[in-house]
């Protein structure tokens, strides 16, 4: 089992270079499967989750080459099989995507019931209600959700909850209904926007992604296109909070700050300074930060992915600082890790109080889901000591390179995989 082993206490310093968005590539990836031309997808993420969407993808029969490590062309025209195994679809979320992309073009899909980080219980009932508007019959069978329709029509869906999956899945079966689809409190996220416009290179007719209500044209078929993945603002965000834990100056490439809006004020509400490019974010932390309260809200709120990263600076702070987790229930478990280095929380319910401390002390903690593994990565960084952070499959989800990365901006951080290792990496560092 891999781990990292972290030598705290050192500024991160320098500029590191930001991928692509994985939130946008696995929903495009799918969506790439909607024409039976050649689509090019680019600026993709080198992370797992991707690979094994196109394992998926390549398992439904359509054809998957891949360019370079974040180039890949997808062609749909031999998708024979509408089934999609739990094999692939119990290790990723975003599994649920082939459903709205096969709906959409055969009228007919199945997909498992989908995975994903376990950070709360993760229903998609309003994935199903917006298929059933459109004219899907569904069941559940034998874990998988079988979809299929006679007549798909557009319609009038309005979400009992904001959310990301459902509005754009919904919106890519839309596109190849017939008529016009309404979609009512749908997701804002800049990944929605991101899938709308890749859609319409596509022949799509999507008007307001971005807004409170998308509309949708159906048409009859969609072709081909070349499209690049918009840049990972929950990866920026993650570095540029590692810079404010760290006492660090770092600046992020390749960023659309827009995106980063409600990230940069908790910088700048805890002290930071935070200057803004046209497409990179400096942001330099001098220490003494202050507390603040924060509560994850669907976009342009603050995001629930930033939540443990914040929640690590917020340990740091002077004073009492209050997390409120209004999306998910069961992302406060990196509190219990993090306690472990000395951190100061209470969790009541959603909502989390945490009593500034001088510093974290390295330990030995377990990445509980992707952000969480990220975070904690963070608290190594800025602690005093040796850090080891187990079960970091969670990191390399979501995260390409983390650790070159890291250390290209001067963390001291190497992926081990025995006590053997460990034991180099500490000689080493000295
Ligand atoms: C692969 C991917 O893009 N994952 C992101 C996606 O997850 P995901 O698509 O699962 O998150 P949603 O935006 O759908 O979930 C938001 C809220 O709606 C609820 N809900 C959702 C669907 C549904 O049918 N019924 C329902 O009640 C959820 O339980 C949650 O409380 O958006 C989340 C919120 O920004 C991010 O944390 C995840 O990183
Ligand atoms: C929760 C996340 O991913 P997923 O929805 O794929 O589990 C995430 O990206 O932080």
């Amino acid at each position: 089992m891999e781990q990292y082993v972290i030598k705290g206490g050192h500024p991160l310093v320098g500029e590191v270079e930001i991928g692509g968005a994985k939130n946008a590539a696995l929903a495009i990836l799918a969506a790439a499967i909607m024409t039976d031309d050649t689509v090019l997808i680019d600026n993709l993420p080198d992370v797992n989750d991707v690979n094994v969407l196109l394992d998926a993808i390549e398992g439904i029969g359509a054809m998957v080459h891949r360019v370079d490590r974040h180039t890949v062309k997808i062609n749909g025209t031999n998708i024979r099989n509408m089934s999609v195994e739990y094999d692939y679809i119990k290790k990723i979320r975003a599994s649920y995507y082939l459903l709205g992309a096969l709906l959409g073009k055969y009228k007919r899909g199945e997909v498992a019931l989908p995975g994903g980080c376990n950070i709360g219980s993760r229903p998609i009932d309003q994935h199903l209600k917006g298929f059933r508007a459109l004219g899907a019959e569904i069941s559940i069978e034998h874990g998988k959700v079988v979809a299929e329709a006679h007549n798909f029509q557009g319609e009038h869906v309005y979400f009992d909850v904001v959310t990301v999956g459902a509005t754009i899945n919904v919106m890519m079966a839309a596109c190849l209904a017939e008529g016009i689809t309404i979609m009512e409190n749908v997701a804002k996220e800049p990944h929605v926007v991101d899938v709308a416009n890749f859609l319409n290179s596509m022949g799509a007719n999507i008007r307001g992604a971005g807004t409170d209500v998308i509309k949708i044209r159906g048409v009859k078929s969609l072709h081909g296109t070349q499209y690049s993945v918009i840049p990972d603002q929950i990866e920026a965000g993650t570095f540029m909070y590692a810079a404010a834990a760290t006492k660090g100056d770092v600046t992020v490439l390749n960023v659309i700050p827009k995106h980063l809006e409600s990230t940069i004020a908790k910088l700048k509400d805890m002290g930071c300074e935070v200057e803004e490019f046209d497409d990179a974010v400096r942001v330099v932390s001098k220490g003494n930060l202050k507390s603040t309260h924060v509560k994850t809200l669907p976009y342009p709120g603050f995001p629930t992915d930033m939540q443990p990263q914040i929640g690590v600076i917020l340990a740091l702070c002077k004073g009492t600082s209050t997390i409120t987790e209004s999306i998910f229930e069961n992302r406060f478990k990196y509190l219990d890790e993090l306690a472990r280095m000395g951190a100061k929380v209470k969790v009541e319910g959603n909502s989390a109080t945490v009593e500034g401390i001088e510093g974290f002390t390295g330990a030995r903690v377990s990445a509980p889901d992707l952000r969480a593994g990220a975070a904690l990565c963070i608290a190594g960084m800025a602690a005093d000591g040796i850090t080891i952070v187990d079960d970091i499959v969670y990191i390399q989800r979501g995260y390409e390179h983390f650790e070159e990365k890291l250390r290209g901006i001067g963390a001291l951080i190497e992926k081990v995989s025995s006590e053997k290792e460990i034991q180099k990496f500490k000689l080493k560092i000295g």
